[in-house]
């Protein structure tokens, strides 16, 4: 699918060509059809009445030949299953997913004014982590303009500037939310409202825990070794200060403070949330399945399933009450599955299926980042090119930098 802003300069030729009147417009046919030669493209037809739903699935069907309701779950290309397990279809969906929970949880964070002074720090800290481990170049661009303009909209306050900015009735000043609430995160359009691989089969469930958790883990394994302990303070942080959901908020918690000595590389890191997950997973199947509230068709099970990832389970291991994760699964193959699933293919689709980059881990089984493995610039403001600059050494360095910054500004608003 291609979508083309007639209402831009710029695409005015284009849109005379195809005799654009009227906005939406939307063209069928298969893609050669559009390809202009000279004279008269052909080959494509106007859609008349697609501006529901149910009247464009309609109007699919009669030319793909299917009968898809729009309750179908979604469908995608089998032949993206390859045979390393992994397949790309779903990975690409739950990308799109993920562009959503951040949008969201931005959206979140605004709407239920869960920005202040004590959660400052957490809101930048987990802006740091996502401007250089988001699998998303949306979310990176979006999340770099932010950081870098964040000063300006929330000016951070140190004792002193307190005192000198506290206003004549004695307000301290607040975060101008409406302005941070227009910077689009990842980008102009997402949230976009809707869920693809995370929709339930019933409205109520699913949605955006099921987009955070696939961030969480979409996170963790392209973070560095050395900043594996930060990621995952930053992570607790921010599911304590701006995860509204009390009870998963205290249980998330609970493994939060039992870890903390233990996670001090990647795949620490990766595993610890993926053990937190399904012990969650395992939690809260069991109260769905007796109170009749999960969603029928994602019923929560132990995850990967044998069918995703056959090694990742050990053999012969019969379960009982007590028996660990760790006795069940070959945790060296579920990290090499996970730093697949979350890392590998999300960053080959994100660059389109046709050129899936070979070796994109290295030896020690590491995934380079994908501004390393990519020559295409990505356009955005000097303050945020920076900071997708400091990617490469990390988040701590965009920390460094963001906070010599905010100095700055400081020094200049004393001498002002
Ligand atoms: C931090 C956090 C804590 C939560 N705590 C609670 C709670 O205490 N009580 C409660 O009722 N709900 C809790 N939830 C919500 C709950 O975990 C589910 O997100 C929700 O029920 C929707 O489930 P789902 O079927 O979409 O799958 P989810 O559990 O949301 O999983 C989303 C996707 O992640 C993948 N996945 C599943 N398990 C793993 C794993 N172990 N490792 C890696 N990937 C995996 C699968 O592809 C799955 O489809 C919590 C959510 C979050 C983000």
């Amino acid at each position: 699918m291609a979508k083309v802003d007639c209402a831009l300069k710029s695409n005015t030729l284009l849109c005379d060509r195809f005799k654009i009147s009227h906005y939406p417009t939307l063209l069928w046919g298969p893609p050669s059809s559009f390809t202009w030669v000279s004279g008269e493209s052909t080959g494509w037809e106007a859609i008349e009445n697609g501006r529901k739903a149910e009247l464009l699935l309609q109007f699919i069907n009669t030319r793909v030949g299917k009968s898809f309701t729009l309750d179908d779950a979604s469908t995608y290309d089998a032949h993206l299953v390859t045979a390393d397990g992994i397949d790309y279809g779903q990975v690409a969906i739950s990308n799109f997913d993920i562009e959503e929970a951040t949008a969201q949880a931005m959206e979140n964070i605004i709407s239920q004014k869960l920005l202040n002074k004590k959660t400052r720090s957490s809101f930048v800290q987990f802006l740091q982590l996502l401007v250089v481990h988001h699998p998303s170049r949306n979310c990176r661009k979006g999340t770099a303009g932010l950081l870098m303009n964040l000063e300006e909209l929330w000016p951070s306050l140190s004792t002193q500037d307190i005192e000198e900015e506290l206003s004549d009735d004695g307000v301290i000043q607040e975060p101008d939310l409406k302005a941070v609430e227009n910077f689009p995160i990842c980008g102009e359009h997402i949230p976009r409202g809707y869920w693809i691989s995370c929709r339930g089969s019933r409205n109520e469930t699913r949605g955006y825990s099921c987009g955070l958790w696939l961030l969480f883990h979409a996170i963790s394994v392209r973070v560095e070794d050395r900043l594996s302990s930060a990621a995952f303070r930053t992570i607790c942080s921010f599911v304590d200060n701006f995860f509204t959901c009390k009870e998963c908020r205290e249980h998330f918690l609970e493994f939060c403070s039992s870890a903390k000595m233990k996670v001090s590389s990647r795949r620490q890191l990766v595993l610890w949330l993926w053990n937190a997950h399904n012990e969650v997973n395992e939690r809260v199947g069991k109260v769905e399945a007796s109170l009749g509230t999960g969603d029928p068709k994602f019923v929560k099970e132990l995850w990967p399933t044998q069918t995703l990832c056959k090694s990742c389970w050990n053999e012969g291991v019969e379960r009982k009450a007590d028996t660990a994760f760790q006795d069940l699964f070959s945790l060296s193959d579920v990290y090499k599955f996970l730093l697949k699933y979350y890392g590998h293919a999300l960053s080959s689709l994100s660059k389109g299926l046709s050129k899936l980059p070979q070796g994109i881990q290295d030896s020690d089984g590491h995934l380079r980042t994908q501004e390393s493995t990519t020559s295409s610039a990505v356009t955005v403001p000097i303050g945020a090119a920076l900071a997708i600059a400091f990617a490469s050494c990390g988040f701590g360095a965009v920390a460094c930098f963001w906070r010599t910054r905010q100095k700055k500004k400081k020094q200049v608003r004393r001498r002002v």
